[in-house]
Formats: structure tokens, sequence, C-alpha cells
């Protein structure tokens, strides 16, 4: 199942540097580690705001839950969850696109042909 995932971080102020420092270090390998595994899909910086945009691809809820409740920075974020399902005009069939060079700046490859198909 895919999801939208809205993750807003609000570290206290009062957080020593050091501490901030590693939860981030740990809060990037972690989503570093999920991003290879093709669970956490995408990931985007919400311009303006420490925030950002993910698409994550997993079993079920329970997964998700699991996944986001383990984040270093869970502690500290706002996370809204929006269910997605395909869309009935998309043409491809709502699978991964493949993002050449870890999507830095380039445009997604083509669907593959037979995902060109469309379906209801
Ligand atoms: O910076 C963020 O948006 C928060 C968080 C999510 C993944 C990650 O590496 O940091």
């Amino acid at each position: 199942m895919l999801y939208q995932v809205i993750m807003t971080v609000d570290l206290p102020r009062d957080l020593p540097a050091e501490e901030a420092a590693q939860i981030l270090a740990q809060e990037k390998a972690y989503s570093q580690d999920l991003q290879r595994s093709g669970k956490w899909r995408h990931i985007w910086r919400i311009a303006g705001q420490y925030a950002n945009c993910s698409i994550f691809d997993v079993r079920d809820h329970d997964e998700l839950h699991q996944i986001l409740s383990g984040l270093p920075l869970f502690p500290f974020m706002d996370i809204s969850v929006t269910p997605l399902l395909r869309h009935p005009s998309a043409i491809g069939r709502g699978r991964p696109l493949v993002i050449p060079n870890g999507g830095e700046g380039a445009p997604p490859t083509q669907f593959p042909k037979e995902s060109r198909r469309r379906t209801q």
C-alpha cells in the first residue's frame, strides 16, 4: 500500500546541540536504509518548512506505524498520513518510477512498455 506522509519537525530549543546532531545522524541513516529497501520511495523537502513530504510503499497500516514510530525524530515530529490508491487516469501502474542518480535533478525514466496499457 502507498501512503503520503507529511512529517513536520519541531526540535526543542533547549535540546543540546550534540544530542540533536546525534539524533539527526541516526534519522538520516534510518531513512536512507528504508529508501534503499524501497519502502520509503520518495522524500521531498517542503519549501520553506522544516518538513518533508514522503511516499511509503509498505504492506499495511501496521508496517507504516512500525516504521514511523521507529524514526529517531519521532518524538519531535507531527506526522500526518494519507493512504493513496491508483488514480484511474494514471498511465503507470502505480509502481515506483526508476529515478536515475537517486532523483538528483534528473527527470523520471519512462514507464515500462507493458505498464502503458490503460486499465480502469
Ligand atoms: O529532515 C526531515 O525532513 C526529517 C527527517 C526525515 C528523514 C530525515 O533524514 O530527516
